[in-house]
């Protein structure tokens, strides 16, 4: 396939890359993951083609294709994984004004109708009609070019990577939950959990200021990436210990009652003893996603005023993350990544992020 892109008469994209297959990464509802190539898109006046440079692996895919959905959401068909991605723009739409060939920019994949009462009030992340990429129905970002709507693609700054990039949409996850939170300069949380949420959670809440942070996990491994991040106190939870145990232990690395605890595991036994672990009068800060009904001490809760929030993606998160991200407020997000494949392996990327053996944290899929 030969394309010619001309953008203010003056053509900008190599026409080398063009000519390569627009290869995706699908899953369908027999539980398989596979590479199929895709015809180039066709770039709708208000969306840019982006050749996608970085993206990142969440659970949610491997959830997709291992169970075949996440609790209501089902695979019926096959769809394109991915949604946390940075890329170049190779082609703009007609009404676009904000961005040109070459731009790099970073993805924000929930693509929100911007007119139901939702999307007024600024709460997008709750819009009943959003589209999210790589969530059934909506194809996602694993292929190597993808049309988007301008609206949801960031300007990425010179010295930001791709890599990097492709991270903002998990650390907008994170920043979602602790603007939800609020923590204080000098307020004690726990952070259950390691995975990259709760590393992305752990990073903001960081930012803003909280201290003591306690971070939990069942893998010593996680823990010792926290601690590589600069979270030195953390608690290896053993799943022999009760709700009470764990969370007499937590309060015993904070040395002080934790205020706010911030769940990123979706365990129903993290779950309880976060209850317990949290200060009367603190919050239960939810993010993790587990089994759509859980058992939960509720009246423990109503009799110590213990605010139970929720978290659910982000609203308004990209500028202001990408700019801690890039000027060093959260350190080195880098290293939560710990693999990289091109995307012609990225069915082993997925496989990899499946094995719990590989001690993967972010495993990425790149193109050059
Ligand atoms: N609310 C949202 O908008 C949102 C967005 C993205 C992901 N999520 C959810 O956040 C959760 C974390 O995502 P992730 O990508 O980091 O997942 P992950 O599976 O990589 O990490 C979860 C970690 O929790 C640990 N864990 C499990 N049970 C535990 C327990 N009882 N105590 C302590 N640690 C325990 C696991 O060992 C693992 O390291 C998932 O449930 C995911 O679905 C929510
Ligand atoms: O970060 C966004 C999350 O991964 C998604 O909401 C996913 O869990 C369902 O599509």
């Amino acid at each position: 396939m030969t394309k010619t892109i001309e953008t203010n008469g003056t053509s900008q994209v190599d026409p080398a890359l063009l000519q390569r297959p627009n290869l995706a990464l699908w899953v369908n509802n027999e539980k398989q993951i596979y590479m199929k190539e895709e015809a180039f898109p066709t770039c709708p006046p208000d969306s840019c083609v982006v050749h996608v440079k970085a993206t990142g692996i969440c659970g949610s895919e491997i959830h997709f294709w291992k169970t075949g959905g996440i609790g209501d959401v089902r695979v019926t068909h096959p769809i394109i994984l991915g949604h946390e991605s940075a890329g170049q723009i190779i082609e703009v739409g007609a009404n676009v004004t904000s961005f040109s060939v070459g731009d790099r920019v970073s993805i924000e994949p929930g693509v929100a109708c911007w007119e139901c009462g939702m999307c007024v009030r600024g709460r997008y992340n709750l819009c009943p009609d959003v589209k999210f990429s790589g969530t059934p129905p909506t194809d996602g970002t694993m292929r190597r070019f993808v049309a988007h709507p301008a609206r949801f693609l960031h300007r990425l700054g010179d010295d930001v990577s791709y890599e990097v990039g492709a991270l903002i949409e998990p650390l907008s996850v994170g920043y979602n939950a602790v603007r939800r939170a609020a923590p204080y300069l000098g307020q004690p949380v726990v952070v259950a959990g390691a995975g990259p949420i709760g590393l992305a959670v752990a990073l903001s809440a960081r930012a803003a200021g909280a201290n003591p942070i306690v971070i939990t996990d069942l893998e010593a491994h996680r823990l010792e990436q926290a601690k590589e991040m600069g979270f030195k106190n953390t608690v290896l939870i053993d799943m022999a210990w009760d709700r009470n145990e764990v969370a007499t232990k937590l309060r015993a690395a904070a040395g002080c009652l934790p205020q706010i605890v911030f769940e990123c595991t979706g365990s129903e036994a993290s779950i309880n003893a976060a209850c317990y672990a949290v200060e009367d009068g603190g919050t239960l800060l939810q993010v993790g996603c587990g089994k759509p009904e859980i058992s939960l001490p509720f009246m423990s809760l109503g009799f110590r005023e213990v605010n139970v929030v929720t978290s659910f993606r982000y609203q308004q998160t990209w500028p202001v993350v990408l700019r801690l991200a890039q000027s060093g407020v959260f350190g080195d997000v880098t290293q939560l990544i710990t693999h990289k494949l091109p995307l012609e392996k990225a069915v082993e990327a997925l496989e990899i992020s499946a094995d719990r053996t590989s001690r993967s944290i972010k495993v990425q899929i790149v193109d050059e």
